[in-house]
């Protein structure tokens, strides 16, 4: 399976897929292992936007009053700019272009570091409001596997009362969007693809391989 695909998951979470032929392009690039880390970066970057393009579509907005250099008019803003979190390393490469689509958002942090032998998240870095009240939240990171890493941070989120939660991810396997699913927690997701699976050792096929260390080298 290669592109752009969403099969038929989603019945009790919403899932919104980037349906696009750039973003086809980019994946592919993404997917490629002749693909340098600078490359990488880039199609990451531009894929991100494509991805927050489409995770604010709908979103409320606010009127306001402006003046042109013709007329005065009325234009918008965003009602309530998501709090941006990037799980660290990976979603570090997502963070600087979701910015720039959203300069008003702030930005918290959350470092987890997936134990290849449990496949247990581990965290490492936490930096969020205490309070997340009626503020919506876009998690950035490339990859949902098994879901652990997304489910603890959904988890911090939720612990500080948010109840509008947005992952955003480039790839997910369907075990991680059933898990995000079964959780029951108030998320939705938002893809560039839903993939075949996960194989033997819990990488998503197939895939793009390891996000953090095509963009930073090994760890
Ligand atoms: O759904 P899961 O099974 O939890 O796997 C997904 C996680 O794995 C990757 O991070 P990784 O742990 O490799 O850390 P890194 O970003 O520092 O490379 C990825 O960016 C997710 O955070
Ligand atoms: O395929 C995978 C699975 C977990 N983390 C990654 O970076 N890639
Ligand atoms: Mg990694």
């Amino acid at each position: 399976m290669v592109g752009v695909s969403v099969p038929s998951y989603g019945e009790s979470m919403q899932i919104r897929a980037v349906d696009h032929p750039l973003a086809a392009a980019r994946l592919t690039t993404l997917r490629d292992e002749t693909t340098g880390n600078a490359a990488f970066r880039g199609a990451l970057s531009d894929l991100t936007q494509m991805l927050i393009y489409e995770a604010l579509i709908g979103a409320p907005v606010t009127e306001v009053p402006i003046t042109t250099p013709v007329v005065a008019t009325t234009g918008v803003k965003l009602a309530s700019p998501p709090l941006l979190v990037p799980v660290l390393r990976a979603g570090l490469g997502m963070v600087e272009q979701a910015h720039a689509m959203v300069p008003e958002a702030n930005v918290g942090f959350v470092g987890i570091a997936r134990n290849e032998e449990t496949r247990e998240p581990v965290p490492y870095l936490e930096s969020l409001p205490d309070d997340l009240t009626g503020q919506p939240v876009f998690v950035l990171d490339p990859m949902l596997a098994t879901g652990g890493s997304m489910l603890h941070t959904i988890e911090l989120l939720v612990s500080r009362k948010a109840t509008d939660i947005t992952a955003v991810c480039v790839v997910a396997a369907p075990e991680g969007v059933a898990a995000l699913e079964n959780s029951g927690y108030p998320v939705r997701l938002v893809t560039a693809a839903i993939d075949d699976g996960l194989n033997e050792v819990a990488y998503i096929t197939p895939g793009l391989g390891d996000a953090g260390d095509r963009q930073f080298g090994p760890r």
